[in-house]
């Protein structure tokens, strides 16, 4: 396969929100659950609350275990939990005030209005940031407009002095609170483009820009990764090093453009003989390497034999036939990149010698 599969800052952000959600929805259902039990030892908890509680601990757990089950409904889960968080905040809020035998004291206002941030925050954490803010801004508009009637017109006239000076403040921080979240919501976003530009950056730096398969620094990395896999785990790697043969030819017949299209479609061709595990990179002109990690040298050579037979069938673009030769070896005690690459260097040139199309091994360290 090539050195690494293409990847998506999208979906890496959206596994992260996810992984949040995961998290977030059980403890919002443990959060209901305790400050319910200590309303219920207090004795304040308001009638409608008695049936609310319940019902928000149930579309937390349940939003929690579906998130952790079936990630598939990840939208539903979302919408439910906003809807159900704020609708049962406006509408305790609604019953506060207007509902006549309901306990219109100023505890039950007040803890109401305490946990409106946490709507929003909701709201931020399932939404996009501009409709977010524009949805908190409606809920908090909704929120606050019904108790500065309810102040104007001395509708409860049991409210007292220091309760409704402090309402306008209050109505203040949720500005604040929204824009904050706007705020953080779009350092979280450049955060995402800059790790997503990071990314590709990264992956363009490690990849050959004609085949797309890893370039001689990708195949660098995994030859130090491949020994100090073999070094801990006392499995060796194996590399196979390629080199396409009378490949000049190729390009004097077809023109760079025609000896271009076989080395991609080489490249393309080796990457599906390859299991996820094995590297593969080009080395520099017309050679290919495959760094294979936890594979012991016999298991190397069958696969670069099913290589070399693969491409020997292959029917290239430019319609001749093309084969290509291969050194075969494996890490041994001591081995560093060069030592290692030198040995498949010296089967490679044993394969060509030999008449080319063929495959060779090289277990004895030789000198440089
Ligand atoms: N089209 C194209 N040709 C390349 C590229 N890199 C190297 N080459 C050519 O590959 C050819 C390699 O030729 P040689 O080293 O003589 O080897 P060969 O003709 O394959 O012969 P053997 O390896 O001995 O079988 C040269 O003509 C290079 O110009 C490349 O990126 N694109």
């Amino acid at each position: 396969m090539p050195f690494s599969e293409p990847t998506n800052a999208q979906a890496t952000s959206r596994e992260g929100e996810l992984r949040a959600l995961r998290l977030l929805l059980p403890i919002g259902a443990a959060v209901v659950l305790l400050i319910s039990a200590w309303e219920h030892a207090n004795g304040v908890v308001s009638w409608w609350d008695r049936y609310l509680y319940p019902l928000l601990v149930t579309v937390f757990a349940v939003g929690g275990l579906t998130l952790w089950r079936w990630p598939q409904y990840q939208g539903a889960v979302r919408l439910v939990s906003v809807v159900t968080v704020n609708l049962y905040l406006m509408a305790v809020l609604l019953m506060v005030l207007f509902i006549g035998d309901a306990p219109l004291n100023q505890y039950t206002l007040l803890t109401t209005l305490v946990w409106l941030p946490f709507g929003y925050g909701l709201i931020f954490v399932m939404l996009a940031a501009r409709p977010a803010m524009f949805i908190s801004f409606i809920v908090a508009l909704l929120t606050f407009t019904p108790i500065f009637v309810a102040m104007a017109f001395n509708l409860r006239p049991n409210w007292g002095q220091e309760f409704t000076t402090t309402m306008p403040v209050l109505a203040l921080s949720q500005v604040v609170y929204i824009v904050l979240l706007l705020a953080i919501s779009d350092l979280r976003a450049s955060f995402h483009r800059a790790s997503a530009r990071l990314q590709v950056a990264q992956e363009l730096a490690l990849s050959d820009a004609l085949t797309g398969v890893g370039n001689r620094r990708a195949l660098q990395e995994h030859l130090r990764a491949g020994l100090s896999v073999a070094e801990r785990g006392h499995v060796p790697t194996s590399i196979i090093l390629m080199d396409i043969d009378h490949f000049k030819p190729i390009n004097d017949n077809h023109g760079h453009s025609g000896g271009d299209q076989v080395l991609v479609q080489m490249a393309q061709l080796l990457s599906d003989q390859l299991r996820a595990s094995d590297r593969l990179g080009r080395w520099g002109g017309e050679e290919f390497m495959v760094v294979a990690q936890a594979t012991p040298m016999h298991a190397a050579l069958e696969l670069a034999e099913r290589i070399r037979k693969a491409v020997a069938a292959f029917e290239f673009a430019h319609g001749d036939p093309v084969t290509l030769s291969l050194g075969v070896t494996q890490t041994l005690p001591g081995d560093t990149a060069d030592s290692l690459v030198h040995r498949a260097d010296k089967a490679l040139y044993r394969a060509k010698n030999n008449g080319r199309n063929r495959v060779e091994a090289q277990t004895v360290i030789t000198a440089h």
